[in-house]
């Protein structure tokens, strides 16, 4: 068993000896340092949300709005004794924690997607592989253990798709991930105000660029011509987003692949249950961390009765607004399975790269496995609604 609180005891130690941490040791605090330390265009691409970014606050302070009711004496075990493992979508993980799917990683460091894929691993969580990596997936597969997932940016055209699906399978990833709420991107006044979409530089299209079925399309191969570039980014353009995809789908991703497949982007009990009916073995709870609807509900208020529709025949995640090990354990005591950790470790790669990753996720590793000793919580089976304060 990993105990992850180890990390306040050797950073203790070390300030002893004189060191302190090099990287801040919050969430806002990573945002901050990042605001000061990226490009105003890689800043404004990751910390961005859609139009008045409501929706994004409103992750946050959702969790803020619940209470945790820690039991004292209740039987906690001694700390190398507590269990924080989990299996989701037949996926063991020392913590119930993946990163989340980012794209266009490559803006803020090179050698990215590799970077987060061996982190996660080392410190034995899973990880999840965007579509618009900036490295192809075959290159990010050797660096990634054996707990990462791929999702999937379901193209307009369906031979695309079913080519991605299956060269992520024959790579290794454990499950698949198919993104329901970015048919299109929504309005992001930050990107707008600097005139800036990363893609159009061909930025985040690797999996494409080196997909046989995409460079069919193409009567040019890209790489022989800056033209013939500009030509394979308007394809891409032309291709990316899929308006016509139905919860039946998930029955084609299944023809394509023996994985459990989970659809993220999910924030109506009804549309969980047609996803499950249709075959997929996990819904991930997401308003893509308010950067698509603004004014939607929270990805917190919406799990509930999403947990209580299919939690009993499918895995339960949530993202959007996880920034601290209580937020995890909300979660989770408000029926998720595992949640998806977004935006903090992405500051942490702009600022240190693969040590800033590490960093990141043993902050909320440590967080996480800290609170739930004190909270009276010896295992991830013990955590239920029973943990959190009536509203
Ligand atoms: C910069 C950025 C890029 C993202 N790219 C993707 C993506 O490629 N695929 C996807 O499904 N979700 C993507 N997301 C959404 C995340 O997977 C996740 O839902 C979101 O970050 C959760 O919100 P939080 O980071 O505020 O907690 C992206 C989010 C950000 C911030
Ligand atoms: O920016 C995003 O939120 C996102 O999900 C995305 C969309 C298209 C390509 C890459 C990432």
């Amino acid at each position: 068993m990993t105990y992850f609180g180890n990390f306040q005891n050797e950073i203790y130690l070390g300030g002893l000896g004189g060191a302190v941490p090099e990287l801040p040791m919050t969430a806002a605090e990573l945002e901050q340092q990042a605001r000061e330390t990226l490009s105003a265009a890689a800043f404004a691409y990751i910390a961005g949300s859609s139009s008045t970014e409501r929706t994004a606050r409103s992750n946050v302070d959702a969790f803020a709005s619940r209470r945790i009711v820690p039991r004292m004496w209740r039987g906690a075990s001694a700390p190398d004794a507590r269990d924080l493992s989990v299996e989701v979508l037949g996926t063991r993980l020392a913590a119930p924690i993946l990163t989340a799917p980012v794209g266009v990683l490559g803006m803020v460091h090179t050698d990215a997607e590799p970077s987060v894929g061996s982190a996660a691993s080392e410190l034995g969580i899973g990880s999840v592989l965007s579509t618009a990596s900036s490295t192809a997936l075959e290159d990010v597969a050797p660096s990634s253990g054996e707990n990462w997932w791929f999702q999937l940016y379901w193209p307009a055209d369906h031979e695309l798709a079913e080519s991605l699906v299956r060269r992520a399978t024959a790579a290794g990833a454990k499950a698949i991930v198919v993104t329901a709420d970015t048919p299109g991107m929504g309005w992001r006044p930050r990107d707008l105000t600097l005139g800036h979409l990363p893609f159009l530089k061909a930025e985040g299209i690797a999996n494409y660029l080196s997909d046989p079925v995409f460079r069919s399309r193409l009567a040019t191969p890209p790489e022989e011509s800056a033209e013939a570039m500009q030509i394979a980014v308007l394809t891409w353009v032309g291709m990316f987003g899929n308006h016509t995809l139905r919860p039946s789908d998930v029955e084609r991703v299944r023809q394509w692949t023996d994985l459990p497949v989970a659809v993220k982007g999910v924030l109506h009990p009804d549309d969980a249950r047609a996803v499950v009916d249709a075959g997929a073995a996990g819904v991930v709870v997401s308003n893509h961390g308010g950067r698509q609807v603004d004014g939607s509900i929270s990805s917190l208020d919406a799990l509930g009765p999403i947990a209580d529709a299919v939690g009993d025949r499918a895995a339960v995640l949530l993202d959007s607004g996880i920034r601290s090990g209580s937020d995890v354990i909300v979660a989770l005591a408000s029926g998720a399975d595992a949640v998806f950790y977004g935006r903090p470790w992405v500051y942490g790669l702009g600022l240190a790269g693969r040590a800033g990753v590490v960093h990141a996720l043993w902050c909320l590793l440590a967080d996480f496995d800290l609170t739930m000793g004190l909270a009276g919580l010896s295992s991830i089976k013990e955590i239920d609604r029973s943990v959190l304060a009536d509203r």
